[in-house]
């Protein structure tokens, strides 16, 4: 685990001390966005086309930003113009790494860099920025015609390709529909703040106080979205939205990684009714299933974070996701 320091790759994790023992996230840095023909500007530097073919999208398996972006080129049909690759679960002193490991083979995503060949994600952002100094994170979003990171934030990588390729393939299916977005908008801000990155702040802490800080306003969230889901089919009503595909790939990791590795175990999904029948229904989205690989998930957080779990072994169960 490390980060680049002026383009130089340096082996250290995340810096707590400054921060009351607190995990503070730190802002991606390649916001570009991608646009369909007719709102695309060739003379600004943010405007990438959108293209059949032109770029590639490398995730981890194990990671819950990167799942939602391997999540919307299914629900948008994007398999056939975005090509994709993925890192190996273990991510050690040289960061997220390519190299092929037949143990941890997925039957839908390849490890491996096909563009470059290289051996380290922060190969990559160093192609990009020969200077860069920040995190290596994924998903990363890259223009195989510039050699460059068009986006590196998950978030907005989700936002490009809920539209920006509708002309391309037809898939009108919206996720952020404009008449939801302060919705959408509202419910994502909890559910960021105390879920998808409060998971991390509990597991990150490193004080007692920094870890209970974030503990209870986590669970205020869940017993939240418990009760919304008592009526709601979804978060927002009877159509999904983007807001349930964000809140997704935590819920999908909480029992076998989140409740144990991260201490968040105050209860489990599955001693939530109505927020198990909603993972399932989720889960049973027609091509998501194959975005997930409780392999890599498991074997990422546990044998990657040595401070949290020394012994490097992984847990075997458990052996339910839903009921
Ligand atoms: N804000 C980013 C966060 C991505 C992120 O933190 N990814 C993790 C994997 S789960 C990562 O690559 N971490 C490496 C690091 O922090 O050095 C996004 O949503 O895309």
């Amino acid at each position: 685990m490390g980060l680049l320091v002026d383009g130089q790759w340096v082996d250290q994790w995340y810096d707590t001390k400054s921060n009351q023992g607190k995990f503070v996230r730190s802002e991606s840095a390649f916001r570009n966005w991608i646009y369909p023909a007719s709102e695309y500007d060739a003379d600004n530097a943010k405007h990438f086309p959108a293209q059949a073919g032109r770029y590639h999208l490398y995730v981890s398996l194990a990671c819950p930003w990167a799942h939602r972006a391997l999540i919307f080129i299914k629900l948008k049909q994007l398999e056939d113009l975005i090509s994709i690759s993925c890192v190996h679960p273990d991510m050690l002193e040289n960061g997220w790494e390519f190299k092929e490991d037949s143990a941890f083979s997925d039957p839908n995503i390849a490890i491996g860099d096909p563009l470059h060949q290289f051996n380290y994600a922060h190969q990559l952002y160093t192609k990009a920025d020969s200077n860069y100094s920040g995190r290596v994170t994924v998903p990363i979003l890259w223009d195989k015609e510039t050699s460059t990171i068009v986006s590196n934030e998950s978030s907005e990588i989700i936002r490009i390709f809920n539209s920006a390729f509708n002309e391309i393939t037809n898939n009108k299916l919206d996720f952020y529909p404009a008449s939801q977005a302060l919705e959408i908008d509202e419910i994502n801000e909890r559910i960021y703040n105390t879920l998808n990155n409060g998971v991390y702040k509990c597991g990150f802490a490193t004080t007692q106080d920094a870890y209970e800080e974030a503990l209870q306003p986590l669970f205020d969230t869940l017993d939240f979205l418990e009760e919304k889901l008592s009526t709601n089919t979804y978060l927002l009503g009877e159509e999904q939205t983007e807001a349930d595909w964000r809140l997704f790939t935590t819920l999908i990791r909480f029992d076998a990684v989140y409740f144990g590795h991260f201490k968040c175990n105050l209860k489990r999904v599955l001693d939530y009714p109505n927020l198990n029948t909603y993972l399932k229904r989720l889960y049973e989205t027609p091509n998501i299933a194959s975005t997930i690989n409780m392999q890599h998930i498991k074997r990422h957080y546990y044998f990657s974070h040595k401070n949290i779990n020394p012994t490097q072994v992984v847990p075997v169960g458990p052996t339910n996701l839903f009921l």
